[in-house]
């Protein structure tokens, strides 16, 4: 039995913290409010976030950042752009520790337009970063269905602790050695999604949108590769498994913001209504200003940046995608 500290309780926070619970772990999970940790200890379930769930005893909802000091493991799933305040928060109240820290969270900082296991070397330098991603709605991973994530970590042993805490029955983990792969497979997958989305409520049909997975797969990779991602990681589950997962369900938080824009909703007001987090819409213009600046094209991923940032409509978008130089397929230069 380990004691596990799991920061953020949004739905991902609290499924994580169910599975490693019903698993015999002790886990705090922390939520920044005292009075929704106190209203989720009362009710025994996250309503806001992951209703119908009951919490196992051995989880305790809590606004307490102290707790990580005792911890073994800390699992990081508070969203992108709040991540560095809260991992020096985390630094502070373990004075330091050299915690083993798994980041959950997919997306890139606005700021600096860093990964979360960059984010994390800065902000907590003494942390031992990992990362956990893959196929995986909290709601199914909640229900106990069977999913399959990766861990990825460069040291073997750690990996290998890693495997040992969080693996369940129905929760099975793949190891690899490519933390920054593991990680931009789940940042791009969310912009892509929000692609898959809008083609699917402009009425354009699963034509469409097969071909923006195959093209936007093809992005993802050529990113990938040009920063260092090995091939194995983005064509995993990380990769092209959570991409298939993301771009193909209303379940998904970034597809259902490209359904709301393809059906003509705002950006701004849309991601304003929701309580829930779509990380590809803050990803998208750090993704792309990296892709440029590596000179790496990603005219998918530039055309979502553009329409959730309000730079340019949804039909303008689509006529310049449409309208690009013919070329031969494959994931090559553009
Ligand atoms: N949901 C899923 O199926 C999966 C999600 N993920 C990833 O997990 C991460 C967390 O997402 P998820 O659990 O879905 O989140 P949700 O959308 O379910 O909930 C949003 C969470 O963000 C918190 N939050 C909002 N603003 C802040 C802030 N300023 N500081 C700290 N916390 C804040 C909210 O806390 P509050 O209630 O206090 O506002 C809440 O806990 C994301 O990066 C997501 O991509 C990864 C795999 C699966
Ligand atoms: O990352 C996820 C599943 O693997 C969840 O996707 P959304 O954030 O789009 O809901």
């Amino acid at each position: 039995m380990s004691r596990v500290f799991v920061a953020g309780a949004g739905s991902w926070g609290t499924a994580l913290g169910v599975l490693l619970a019903r698993e015999g772990h002790e886990v705090r999970l922390w939520m920044r409010s005292p009075d929704k940790a106190e209203a989720v200890a009362e009710a025994g379930e996250n309503e806001a976030y992951l209703p119908g769930v009951p919490l196992p005893d051995l989880l305790t909802p809590s606004s307490d950042l102290v707790d990580v000091a005792g911890s073994d493991a800390c699992l990081f799933v508070v969203p992108a752009q709040h991540a560095r305040h809260w991992m020096e928060e985390l630094r502070q109240a373990s004075s330091e520790a050299a915690l083993p820290v798994a980041l959950c969270s997919k997306g890139l900082e606005r700021s600096t337009l860093m990964p979360m296991h960059e984010v994390l070397a800065e902000a907590w330098p003494e942390a031992r970063g990992a990362v956990l991603s893959g196929p995986s709605f909290a709601a199914d991973v909640a229900r106990g269905l069977p999913t399959a994530v990766t861990l990825a970590c460069e040291s073997q042993a750690e990996r290998e602790r890693w495997l040992s805490l969080v693996s369940a029955a129905n929760f099975r983990l793949y190891a690899s050695d490519d933390p920054f792969g593991a990680e931009i497979g789940g940042a791009v997958k969310n912009v892509l999604a929000i692609a898959c989305g809008i083609a699917i409520g402009k009425g354009f049909g699963e034509s469409a949108k097969a071909a923006l997975i195959a093209r936007g797969f093809a992005e993802l990779q050529r990113f990938g590769l040009a920063m260092g991602a090995k091939q194995e990681t983005l064509s995993g589950l990380s990769g092209l498994g959570d991409l298939v997962l993301t771009a193909n369900s209303p379940q998904s938080r970034n597809f259902s913001l490209g359904l709301a824009l393809g059906q003509g909703a705002e950006p701004a007001a849309y991601l304003r209504s929701q309580r829930s987090v779509a990380e590809g819409a803050a990803t998208a213009r750090p993704l792309t200003e990296k892709a440029r600046a590596a000179g790496v094209e990603m005219p998918i991923c530039e055309g979502v940046a553009a329409i959730v940032e309000g730079r340019d409509g949804v039909d303008e978008t689509i006529a310049k995608l449409m309208n690009r130089p013919l070329r031969a397929e494959g994931a090559g230069k553009s």
